[in-house]
């Protein structure tokens, strides 16, 4: 399905384009290091695919690696051969790198004097800015292309290329003929049809996306396909009819799933994670639920929410409600237990919990106030005063070490004592702050 040259690449005609600079490059084959910046599935690696092709025929090296998995080692693997093939061969190597932004800082520092002496032309593909997750002296070295979504013309285009080499035959609607009733097909595979609303209704709930387009038709011509065989009320039997039709709510199940646009590592998960936060500190159940669903569906890790929900509970609720914090070490707990999809319930549970439960960051505040006066101090923190510690020799004992401390179970209420080192005296962290 992954187009082969340019002319099969659809839209981004900004970035590619007839009259675009990049194209030409293309053409003359002066591939620059690139960096392809452009939301999931609108083309990225189908472009490095197309220029992979292309320099193969030129005997340019064409090396992918992927950010997700490869190592700095494998790196400099890559840019050990590059420099041989450079120097014995006069070979260019392109080194395509797929969500560049997973590489650290020091990851990406690897490959850039390579990149400068021309070791390797380097292309790399991002989801994410490329002025946050590529390192600045990096990405001065290479040309940003920046790939939009695609629009749903274009989506539709792409399906229709799928649907023709599936050999799947689009039934127009404007024409009302029943397929299924259509008289037999010699052949044991079954003819597929599909609805044409199905195939725009796709291309516009895709987002953008071809490959959640793509996947989405996967999925809705395999389901059919595998709940084809039908029983017979008159006969008893189950019989397997010789023609399918893919309808409009077959592509919308299909999708259901895969069009969530969530990425797992990227922003989308901050933003994700953050609104739920806000959303329970706001009480707003209803909210809260969504955002929850929102990540489990778009395959969140249900224990990195668990987790935040410990946080929150101390938080935000504090001893408000000091139950809260036992229901989120339970809600984690479970989902270790018991996994996805169970364990959504539980998190269901907790968040509405923790949604409808009174607020308090009296401890957070105080603490943080703590923190700050211990931050700003300038010079030795001020000893612990010799009646709170511990006496355990003679020695330390005769140096005054626990003398005068009231031992407070043998008081019938807190005994006056003082408990903060000297210079702090009056300080009440849960009142002010002071450094
Ligand atoms: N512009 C396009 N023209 C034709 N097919 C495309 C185009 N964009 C994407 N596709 C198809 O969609 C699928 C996914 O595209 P691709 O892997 O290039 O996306 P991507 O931008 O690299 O996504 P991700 O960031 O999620 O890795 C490919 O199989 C390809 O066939």
């Amino acid at each position: 399905m992954r187009p082969d040259t340019l002319q099969d690449y659809i839209g981004q005609s900004r970035a590619v384009g007839q009259e675009t600079l990049l194209r030409s490059l293309l053409e003359t084959n002066e591939i620059p290091s690139l960096i392809l910046w452009g939301p999931p599935g609108c083309g990225k690696t189908t472009l490095a695919h197309i220029i992979a092709n292309n320099s193969k025929k030129h005997s340019i090296r064409f090396v992918t690696l992927s950010a997700t998995n490869a190592k700095t080692n494998d790196v400099r693997d890559v840019i050990k051969q590059a420099q041989n093939e450079k120097s014995f061969f006069k070979r260019k190597t392109i080194l395509f790198i797929d969500e560049i932004h997973r590489f650290n800082k020091s990851q990406q520092d690897t490959f850039l004097p390579h990149v400068e002496c021309g070791t390797i032309t380097l292309i790399g593909a991002t989801t994410e800015n490329p002025s946050f997750q590529v390192n600045a002296a990096l990405l001065s070295r290479c040309r940003v292309i920046v790939l939009e979504k695609l629009p749903v013309e274009a989506m539709v285009t792409i399906l229709m290329r799928a649907i023709n080499s599936l050999g799947i035959h689009v039934l127009d609607s404007s024409r009302p003929t029943d397929p299924l009733s259509h008289s037999s097909n010699s052949s044991s595979e079954p003819s597929v049809f599909i609805e044409d609303k199905a195939v725009d209704t796709l291309a516009y709930l895709s987002d953008g996306d071809a490959r959640t387009g793509l996947n989405g038709l996967q999925l809705a011509v395999l389901a059919r396909l595998s709940s084809r065989k039908m029983f017979c009320k008159k006969s008893g039997q189950t019989y397997s009819p010789s023609r399918v039709l893919i309808t409009e709510n077959d592509v919308k199940e299909g999708l259901q799933r895969s069009h969530i646009l969530y990425d797992r590592a990227g922003e989308e998960h901050y933003n994700c994670i953050s609104a739920l936060h806000k959303s329970m500190r706001g009480s707003d159940q209803n909210a809260s639920l969504y955002w929850l669903a929102r990540m489990l569906e778009g395959g969140e890790d249900p224990l990195y929410v668990a987790r935040r929900l410990v946080r929150f509970a101390s938080e935000d609720i504090g001893l408000a409600d000091p139950s809260a914090l036992t229901q989120a070490v339970a809600a984690y707990q479970g989902c270790h237990f018991i996994g996805m999809p169970e364990c959504e319930v539980l998190l269901a549970q907790c968040v509405v919990y923790f949604a409808r439960a009174p607020k308090s960051i009296e401890v957070y505040s105080a603490y943080n106030n703590v923190k700050a006066c211990l931050r700003n101090h300038q010079g030795p923190l001020p000893p612990v005063p010799l009646h709170l510690r511990n006496a355990p020799t003679r020695l330390m004992k005769d140096l005054g070490y626990g003398k005068g401390y009231k031992y407070n179970p043998m008081y019938s209420e807190p005994v006056d004592q003082e408990y903060l080192p000297e210079e702090l005296r009056g300080v009440d962290f849960f009142k002010q702050r002071r450094c």
